[in-house]
């Protein structure tokens, strides 16, 4: 049996401080048709989408700072990119930063959304794993402050029932960890959908930093197969704002396999024929959940929080 979904990742190249979230949005609504005029039913963006990656500055000025936040999805300015998705009967997964008033105290959260082909939102996601620092490092020509700009997800890692299958979300830094794929694959997920920004300066040591798109894969891959999912990984990428960040979007499928890759570092739609039944040869066989796994050998995982224990 074979459930095909035709699936489109929307790289995007740099998006300037200076520009709008118009000017965004159109450009998000241009690879969107393209992405349908191939036949794609969904398109997944990336990590806070619609703006600058504003994390790599101190901004102290606060109405600065929410000039960044999307206080209501859709809003004003990002009603155009549903409406065009209903217009289109095309799905997509978007990235962006969230603020919300909760009893008067005002909340951040690096959150995405799966909207379906008739441009409702179907399900939501607060990233979990926030990376970098609260406190601006001295030296450094880019912070990374999304610890001091957002609080850890407080959603877990749901999945949601959509486009004729189990579809997932992770944001970024998530992609690096093994519980974020675990966590969905538990819940029978199908297609893990990410965008990311990810500057190549961004651990202070040479050798790893130049392996910056092999980790970026490396995580991907393992945690496709190791679920049987796939995953749909988006990058916002090129020289932005002075900050290099890589490229190689992908469409993974659920053998580990690299279907689809993004060769610019530029606004650039790749697409994939995904068969949402192609899981079930390693979900019934080596990754057979119930019969393999051993979650009573895993304890440490959530009981402990991984602390080396000290040398004798
Ligand atoms: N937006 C992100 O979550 N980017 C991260 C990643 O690619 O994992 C990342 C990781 C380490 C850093 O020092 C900075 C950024």
């Amino acid at each position: 049996m074979s459930r095909y979904l035709v699936t489109a990742a929307a790289q995007m190249g740099p998006i300037a401080r200076s520009e709008t979230r118009k000017d965004t949005v159109r450009r998000l609504i241009e690879m969107m048709r393209e992405a349908k005029s191939r036949g794609a039913e969904v398109v997944v963006f990336t990590e806070l989408a619609l703006t600058t990656f504003f994390p790599r500055w101190l901004i102290e000025d606060e109405a600065e700072l929410d000039s960044y936040y999307e206080a209501e999805m859709p809003g004003p300015e990002t009603q155009p990119l549903f409406d065009e998705a209903a217009r289109l009967g095309i799905g997509f997964y978007i990235g962006y930063a969230e603020l919300v008033m909760e009893g008067g105290v005002k909340r951040r959260f690096n959150t995405s959304i799966i909207v379906d082909q008739k441009g409702r939102i179907i399900g939501k996601y607060r990233k979990v794993h926030l990376p970098g620092h609260k406190e601006p490092q001295p030296g450094r020509t880019h912070q990374h402050l999304e610890k001091r700009y957002f609080e850890p997800g407080d959603m877990g890692f749901p999945v949601y029932r959509g486009f004729g299958g189990v579809m997932g979300m992770c944001i970024c830094n998530d992609r690096r960890w093994p519980e974020t794929y675990r966590v969905m694959g538990l819940q029978g997920v199908e297609m893990v959908m990410l965008g990311y920004n990810t500057p190549f300066d961004h651990t202070g040591h040479e050798a790893v930093n130049s392996l910056t798109l092999f980790h970026n894969h490396l995580s991907m891959q393992a945690g496709a197969y190791q679920n049987a999912t796939w995953v749909v990984g988006t990058a916002k990428c090129g020289t932005e704002e002075g900050s290099k960040m890589g490229g190689q979007s992908v469409i993974v499928a659920p053998s580990g396999e690299i279907v689809a890759q993004a060769f610019t570092v530029e606004d650039e739609v790749i697409t994939a024929k995904c068969d949402l039944d192609m899981g079930k040869a390693y979900r019934e066989t080596i990754f057979n959940f119930a019969l393999h796994r051993r979650p009573e050998a895993y304890k440490l995982i959530v009981e402990r929080t991984g602390a080396i224990p000290p040398a004798e």
